[in-house]
Parts: structure tokens; C-alpha cells; sequence
């Protein structure tokens, strides 16, 4: 039988390469808590990684297995996973614990907040895996311009965005985004395992999650966009309708009976 939550907790207050900081109100990012490193936004490079490697970001990331598989095939990069769920995030600590990959650390907190973690400029890259589409509410999705404006807080410019999805909707809201803002776009494809990829990239984009797991057990197809967010100019809203997704995870609120959501 796996481990249980209380368990888990008590684990990830003592696993050296987890922050955490989930009482909302307070997360200043003066105060995520460790066992060992009082950490401050700006030297996760000289605290915690010792070294000047970029670091890359898994927002939503789960269990972790992106910040885990990345940080195994690239060991001149710095991972960090975040999400708010501790409990799943346990499952990637203990694993890059266990197997001493020092390019590893956890943040456990909400992805609203994550400018509260870094400096402008800490981050190079930013990952987000099988994020809920929230066709709902716009401003929860993690490509909307409210988090968007929040990446670019600590993104280098031009830094580079990753979206590994199975939502049409995510896709295709992603992709008007996109255009609304001119942003440049290093790849794109509606089927990842229908196109032709460099052994480089299959090696990137092979690392599946446990959702796309999921999604692919369900003959649903993986979408995948690369694109850079520069620091200059305001960041539009698409003003588009929008086919909602036929199928829902598990996870994924009931639907409303519309069809379409912008
Ligand atoms: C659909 S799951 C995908 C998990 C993982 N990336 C995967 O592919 O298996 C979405 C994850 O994002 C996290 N998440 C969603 N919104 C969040 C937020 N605002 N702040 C922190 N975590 C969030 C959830 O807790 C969940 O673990």
C-alpha cells in the first residue's frame, strides 16, 4: 500500500530539496520553509543549486516526472516542480532524493504567486504539462494573460514557454494567444507522436506525465507549442470563441451545458 498523506506531509518537511510555502497570505517568498536552506528569491543559484546553470520551471507539474526526466537528461540545467498538491509532489522529491540529482528542488505554493520566488530574470524556461483548461474561468488558465504577466516578472526575456497538452481548448486558446501577441513560436505540433522529431526532442517530449498517461490510454491526441515571451509590450486577451473539449478528466468540473467558451 503507498504511503499516506500525513505521512507524505511529514516527509516533505524534511526532504532537503522541497520548499514550501502554503499558507497563502504569507507566501512573501521571504518565508518558504526547509529544513536546511533559508532560501530568498534571487539566489536559488548561490543557496540551493551552487552553481549558474538556467533553471527551468514545471508549474502544475504533479508527481514531477517532467522535473525529474528533464533534470536527468539535461544535469547542466536546474529543475524546479511546482504545485500546490504536496502529496503528489512527494513522489518526485523522494525520486530525485533517492537518486541524487542535485539540479532537483520542489516548490510547494500557487502558480499565482510564483513571482513572489524568483527575481526578474532567474528563470529561463517554464514547462506547463497536462494543465486543467479551465474553459470556464480565463483568468485560472495557465496561458492567460494573468499568468503570463506573472512568467514574464521572472522570466529572462524572450524566455521560452512549453505547453504539453491534451486539451484542444488549452491548444487552441494557446495558440490565439499567441497570435493576439505576435510571440514567437519555435514549434508546434497538433499530434506529437504523428511528427517527425530529432532524437534530442523525442528524448524531451517522450517524458510523459502521469496525466498524459491518462490521455493517451484514452486515444487522445498530445499537442505541443514552444514559444518565447518577450519583456516588451502589453500582453492582449484573444477575443475568441472557443470549441469547449468533449471528453473530462476525472478531475475536471462538470460541464455546463455550452458548447463554446471564450
Ligand atoms: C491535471 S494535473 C497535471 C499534473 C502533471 N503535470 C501531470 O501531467 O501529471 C494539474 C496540476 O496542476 C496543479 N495546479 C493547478 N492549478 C494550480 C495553481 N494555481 N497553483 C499550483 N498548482 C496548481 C494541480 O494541483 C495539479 O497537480
Amino acid at each position: 500500500m503507498g504511503k499516506n498523506k500525513l505521512a507524505k506531509f511529514a516527509d516533505m518537511e524534511r526532504f532537503e530539496n522541497v520548499f514550501q510555502c502554503t499558507e497563502r497570505e504569507l507566501c512573501n517568498g521571504v518565508s518558504m520553509t526547509n529544513p536546511i536552506y533559508d532560501l530568498k528569491p534571487g539566489h536559488w543559484h548561490d543557496t540551493y543549486f551552487k552553481n549558474s546553470n538556467p533553471i527551468v520551471l514545471e508549474l502544475g507539474c504533479g508527481r514531477g516526472e517532467y522535473t525529474v526526466g528533464l533534470a536527468r537528461l539535461f544535469p547542466d540545467k536546474n529543475f524546479i516542480g511546482v504545485d500546490i498538491k504536496g502529496s503528489r509532489m512527494w513522489t518526485g522529491a523522494k525520486d530525485a532524493l533517492e537518486n541524487n540529482l542535485r539540479n532537483v528542488a520542489f516548490l510547494r505554493t500557487g502558480i499565482e504567486f510564483i513571482d513572489r520566488f524568483f527575481e526578474p530574470g532567474e528563470v529561463s524556461e517554464i514547462w506547463l504539462t497536462f494543465s486543467d483548461p479551465q474553459m470556464k474561468k480565463p483568468t485560472k488558465r495557465l496561458t492567460s494573460t494573468y499568468f503570463l504577466e506573472r512568467y514574464r516578472r521572472i522570466l529572462k526575456d524572450n524566455g521560452i514557454v512549453h505547453v504539453k497538452t491534451d486539451s484542444n481548448f488549452l491548444f487552441t486558446y494557446t495558440k490565439y494567444m499567441i497570435a493576439a501577441n505576435n510571440l514567437p513560436v519555435d514549434y508546434r505540433t497538433e499530434d506529437l507522436y504523428q511528427t517527425e522529431l530529432s532524437e534530442e526532442d523525442k528524448a524531451i517530449l517522450g517524458i510523459q506525465t502521469y496525466y498524459e498517461q491518462q490521455w493517451l490510454s484514452r486515444g487522445i491526441t498530445i499537442k505541443y507549442l514552444k514559444f518565447h515571451l518577450p519583456q516588451e509590450g502589453d500582453l492582449q486577451e484573444p477575443d475568441v470563441e472557443i470549441e469547449l473539449d468533449s471528453y473530462r478528466s476525472y478531475n475536471r468540473n462538470k460541464r455546463s451545458g455550452l458548447t463554446t467558451a471564450k
